[in-house]
């Protein structure tokens, strides 16, 4: 579903080229579930960036659901949806129903369709009550709920999550990650979640990948990443990594 072979990308800054991502070769299969992690400025951003259509690789290539996105950006936004949780995608003067509408126009989506799945949505995230809104009249948590609810409105392939639970208190954390759970396993949606919160990590992701200096440092399952060092602590044992990788 996703698939980077000898990915890279730099950017100049002055006369230096700066690399966040370079040679970078992984492939993500339907329906899996899996954290991409990496200290600040390891290139996860960037990564994802590429994996949208947003950036275009300047080495190697990078395919989701088999399309070049830098490519094929508006073929491939039907099959990907995105949530970027320090910027909304909502339309920040417009109550959050009429942002809905919004997106069922861009896409295209079936007025009948689209009903059922914003019924589902509304009820499983608990959104009934800030339909009238507007969007900056929200809280984080309620935002965050509208957020996911956009980026699945039309049924995407893969969810690409780049810190979906930042600044959310302890109950909101665990509705979202509770209802990320639901999407992967009734809807098998491929989920691809970057967070710098080791518990969305635990709770949610059966494959880690750990990513510094825009390399690979590790790519196996959580039970793997934990076997690396058994008395330790997901900080500790991703806090070793990030030191080694650096080194
Ligand atoms: N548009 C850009 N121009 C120049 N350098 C950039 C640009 N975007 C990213 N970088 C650099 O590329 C590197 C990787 O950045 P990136 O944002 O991908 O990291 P990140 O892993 O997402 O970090 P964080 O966890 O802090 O969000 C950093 O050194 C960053 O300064």
């Amino acid at each position: 579903m996703i698939e980077l072979d000898r990915a890279g990308r730099s950017f100049k800054v002055k006369r230096a080229l700066v690399h966040a991502v370079r040679d970078l070769s992984f492939r993500v299969e339907p329906g899996e579930f899996v954290g991409y992690l990496g200290p600040n400025g390891a290139g996860k951003s960037t990564t994802i960036k590429m994996l949208c259509g947003i950036l275009t690789p300047t080495s190697g290539r990078v395919r989701v659901a088999g399309l070049d996105p830098s490519r094929r950006r508006t073929t491939l936004a039907r099959r990907i949806g995105v949530v970027f949780g320090q910027r909304t995608t909502l339309w920040w003067d417009l109550p959050l129903k009429d942002s809905f509408e919004l997106i069922r126009l861009l896409y295209k989506v079936d007025r009948k369709v689209f009903r059922e799945r914003l019924d589902e949505l509304v009820e499983t995230l608990d959104l009934a009550e800030f339909l009238r809104t507007p969007v900056r009249q929200l809280s984080l948590g309620q935002r965050m709920r509208g957020d996911l609810t956009a980026a699945l409105l039309h049924a995407p392939d893969v969810l690409v999550l780049d810190e979906p639970t930042i600044g959310l208190d302890v109950i909101s954390k665990n509705s979202i990650r509770a209802f990320l759970l639901r999407v992967n396993a009734e809807r098998g949606t491929t989920v691809l979640l970057t967070t710098h919160d080791l518990g969305d990590i635990e709770r949610l992701c059966r494959r880690v990948m750990v990513i510094d200096h825009g390399r690979l440092a590790f790519d196996g399952s959580l039970e793997q990443l934990m076997a690396t060092s058994p008395e330790e602590t997901i900080e500790e044992v991703v806090t070793r990594l990030y030191t080694r990788a650096g080194q």
